[in-house]
């Protein structure tokens, strides 16, 4: 699978960052809740060494939040303080001060005692492209002083946004590159949206992504398409050319006729159906869905 990274743009992201970070005490890790670790990038360990570190699970709204509450007990385990966001209608933003201060209390304990009192924490946001960098900037500045929308990379002068007497934010975030380990974090990439759809196989991934929910969550799948639960499940062909996906493509067929994604001659519309599948997955309509658990 491809990817619309280039090694110029990860070579001019990194470069940034190393010079950044020099500047900062604290990185603010922005993760996809419903996919906190393929949407890391675990350079930023070596990157952000001796610095404070929290993590934030943006777009909790969209993930389970029975096992965002998991990963928020995996991280703390892991000693890395976390908490569930959604920056899109503030929530969880209010806390994110107290994070920091806890986050950095070493830090501010060592200032003190080099009768050093009044210098704010200098603080960073991190993450790969699309996982809310900017609209967390906005929510928490309280005020539209970084762009959002959906391009990576756009450039503006460096500058810190005081957001209260303690904390600086600059107002860059740095971006990760996401880390194709293997075929999976591909995958679930892709699935949440963070891949250009137009080099990906539409139809390939709306099957693995009604595959998985279906597994996970079968009734948001049998409610949202308004399928028949038992004829579903006995749906399943040893036969088939590919067996693992029989259910996947009866449910898809399902849907098609109940969406009218019909082409001439009665067939089909594979591409229509899975580009509702896949829309209505990532915009939360499939219902709240993680794709990892810790
Ligand atoms: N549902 C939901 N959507 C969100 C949330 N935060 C951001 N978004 C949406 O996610 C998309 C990407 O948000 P951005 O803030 O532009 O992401 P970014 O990380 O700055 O992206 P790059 O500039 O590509 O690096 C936008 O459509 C946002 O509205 C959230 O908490 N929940």
């Amino acid at each position: 699978m491809n990817y619309q990274w280039y090694p110029g743009h990860m070579t001019k992201a990194k470069r940034m960052m190393e010079e950044n970070i020099k500047l900062i005490d604290l990185v603010i890790e922005i993760v996809d809740a419903r996919i906190p670790i393929s949407s890391r990038n675990p350079d930023i360990d070596s990157l952000a060494v001796n610095k404070a570190r929290i993590i934030l699970l943006n777009k909790s709204d969209l993930a389970d939040d029975k096992i965002t509450n998991q990963w928020i007990n995996y991280f703390n385990e892991n000693n890395i303080y976390c908490l569930k966001l959604n920056s899109r209608n503030n929530s969880g933003i209010k806390q994110v001060n107290g994070l920091i201060m806890t986050a950095c209390a070493d830090k501010i304990e060592r200032n003190k005692q080099r009768g050093i009192l009044n210098r704010p924490i200098r603080a960073m946001v991190v993450g790969i492209p699309n996982v809310g960098k900017s609209t967390f900037i906005n929510s928490y500045a309280g005020k539209a002083s970084a762009k959002t929308g959906n391009k990576p990379g756009v450039t503006k002068g460096k500058q810190w946004i005081k957001l209260n007497k303690n904390v600086e934010l600059l107002d860059t975030p740095g971006i990760l590159w996401p880390k194709f380990d293997n075929q999976e974090v591909g995958k679930r990439l892709a699935m949440i949206g963070s891949m250009n759809d137009e080099i990906l196989n539409v139809e390939e991934l709306a099957i693995d992504t009604i595959k998985y929910i279906y597994s996970e969550y079968s009734d948001n799948v049998i409610e949202r398409y308004g399928l028949d639960k038992e004829k579903t499940a006995a749906s399943y062909d040893e036969n088939a050319i590919n067996p693992d996906n029989s259910v996947a493509l009866y449910i898809m067929e399902q849907a098609a006729v109940k969406r009218g994604c019909i082409k001439k001659g009665n067939n089909i519309d594979y591409e229509k159906i899975s580009n509702i599948i896949l829309d209505d997955f990532r915009s939360g309509r499939l219902g709240r869905i993680s794709l990892e658990t810790p």
